[in-house]
């Protein structure tokens, strides 16, 4: 086992990342990764850019497989069963293991609908309206939008479309959800109405979190990942995991020079 392994003792694993080396063609983007994530904890990846954040955090929803040059080497397990396996159905990996991006991305309909899409694809069987009030509420959007659910996802605030989106992937009654830089788009008192949000959900499901705001990380997660690139001898710049551990220890106590390099701005 590498010297980056780290595993969660304390708490129950709901991923696990063994020895999982990703490629884009023939570029090593990510080497050795070993990982575990804990069960209804928030997990931040950080460090620099190009060290593969979102292409692990891509990985553990099969989003990357609709990138033709992509290929994964190694194993996730999801609650032991393998992600990658050649009998998982990548559509049921992403229902369970949802995703919220970077920009929020409602779709051109309405709120109401926005909520209803995927579990009316999925097969809901329950009351809509129901599912579309629990899932606001749990976004922490109810009480803004609850006499204008006709109206359109994408005349709401960016902070409300964010929410909107949280709401969303909530609505498929997910287990994990992923998210890629959630807030850099929106303003400090949106940022902070979603950081609110993630503290609330973590109690109900897991939350893996990629942010490049060192201070974000430090107050919404348990456990921190730090990246970093390498340089090999023919050039090629690989990603790979430094250090894992409590959030705490990753931004007070690191055991790496390079985290701790990192986590005090000196570098990134
Ligand atoms: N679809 C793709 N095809 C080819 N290379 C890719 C693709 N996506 C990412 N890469 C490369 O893989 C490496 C890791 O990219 P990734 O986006 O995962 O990094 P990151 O740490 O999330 O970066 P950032 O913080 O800038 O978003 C980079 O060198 C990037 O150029």
């Amino acid at each position: 086992m590498a010297n980056n392994t780290s595993t969660v003792s304390d708490t129950e694993t709901v991923l696990r990342t063994e020895n999982l080396n990703v490629y884009y063609g023939k570029f090593l983007a990510l080497q050795n990764i070993w990982l575990d994530i804990p069960r209804h904890q928030v997990t931040a990846f950080i460090g620099p850019s190009g060290c593969g954040k979102s292409t692990l955090l891509r990985c553990y929803n099969r989003l990357n497989d609709l990138i033709e040059s992509f290929r994964a080497e190694g194993k996730i397990f999801f609650d032991d069963k393998n992600l990658y396996a050649p009998d998982i159905d990548a559509v049921e990996v992403r229902r369970r293991i949802g995703m919220v991006f970077q920009r929020p991305n409602p779709f051109p309909k309405s709120i109401y609908d926005n909520i209803t899409f995927g579990a009316k694809i999925n097969g809901y069987k329950g009351d809509l309206n129901e599912l579309v009030e629990s899932s606001l509420r749990k976004a922490a959007l109810w009480d803004e939008v609850k006499d204008k659910l006709k109206q359109s996802g994408s005349s709401l605030s960016g902070g409300q479309q964010q929410r909107l989106c949280i709401a969303r992937a909530i609505a498929v009654q997910p287990e994990i959800i992923l998210m890629d830089e959630p807030c850099s788009a929106l303003d400090p008192i949106s940022t902070l109405r979603v950081e609110e949000l993630i503290h609330e959900l973590k109690e109900q499901y897991t939350i893996v979190i990629v942010t490049h705001n060192m201070q974000q990380a430090a107050r919404v997660s348990d456990k921190t990942a730090f990246f970093n690139v390498r340089t090999s001898d023919t050039g090629i710049r690989s990603g790979y995991m430094v250090e894992y551990d409590a959030t705490e220890v990753i931004f007070n106590n690191p055991k790496q020079e390079d985290t701790r390099d990192y986590v005090s701005g000196k570098f990134g």
